[in-house]
């Protein structure tokens, strides 16, 4: 059997008395979109802070490509391919939407998007980030200032630039987010497609996204996995439509 991309064990944080992430186990596999899923608060936000390095857990273990995240930031993740995107906008509101997708080139090149150096005009920059563009359907507007971008078209470019970070597995936390029903069914098609270049660990609220998407789902409630299964199994879940679903499944 293929070995997991990431492999997570045991993983537990406390906030005081409450158990956010109370042994959490869970593997997101090569091709897959595995879904995380559960009502607010139930820690799923924490859960993937954890996996991208900006909250230390208490204890368990993060694997990723077979190696121990224990010590590393959340750069060191994001250089190794662990990249989290989205509701952590890297964008630069005054720069194009091409100049973003420039500059998250030139940091998967080498240098730290600290550090950049001046990228308007370098040819080895603008010919991958315009193909990113035309990828996300954003080609269009690679001279607009990111600020003048619709709230949707930022999100495209946001997955431009998480692809020209080129990612070896993607954190989704909550892509549908404030998209509307046409903005959503174009977002669910590009991801269909994206697992192909990279698995993707995906929090969704929006269950219609999350049923069209998902190999596996796990329902996180309390901190705690539920239950973990295809699709089919989680509709038909009695504790997971007690517990999260209720009679919308
Ligand atoms: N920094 C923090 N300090 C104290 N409590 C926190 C902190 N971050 C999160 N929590 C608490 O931990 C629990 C889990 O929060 P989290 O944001 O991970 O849930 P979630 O499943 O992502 O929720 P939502 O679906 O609403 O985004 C909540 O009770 C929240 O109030």
């Amino acid at each position: 059997m293929a070995e997991p991309v990431l492999e997570i064990r045991d993983l537990r944080k406390s906030f005081g008395a409450l158990k956010a992430t109370d042994g959490v186990s869970l593997d997101l596999m090569p091709g897959e979109i595995h879904a995380l899923i559960g009502p607010n608060g139930a820690g799923k936000s924490t859960l993937i802070h954890q996996i991208s390095g900006s909250i230390p857990p208490d204890s368990g273990t993060i694997r990723f490509l077979g190696r121990d995240m224990a010590g590393l930031d959340m750069a060191a993740r994001a250089k190794l391919g662990l990249g989290r995107s989205f509701q952590i906008s890297s964008l630069a509101p005054e720069f194009s939407a091409l100049r973003n997708v420039m500059l998250a080139v030139q940091a998967r090149q080498g240098s730290s998007f600290r550090f950049f150096r001046p990228v308007k005009g370098d040819r080895s920059l603008a010919g991958p980030a315009l193909a990113m563009l035309e990828r996300v359907g954003l080609a269009a507007r690679a001279n607009t200032p990111a600020a003048e971008l619709s709230h949707g078209e930022r999100r495209q470019l946001e997955i431009a630039i998480a692809l020209a970070l080129g990612p070896k597995a993607f954190l989704l936390d909550e892509p549908m987010a404030g998209m509307g029903p046409e903005g959503s069914k174009s977002l669910t098609k590009f991801l269909d497609g994206l697992r192909r270049q990279a698995p993707i660990l995906l929090v969704e609220h929006d269950m219609d996204a999350v049923f069209a998407l998902a190999d596996r789902i796990s329902v996180l409630v309390y901190g705690r996995i539920v239950a973990t299964g295809t699709v089919d199994e989680i509709r038909n879940d009695p504790e997971v439509r007690r517990a999260y679903l209720g009679e919308a499944a």
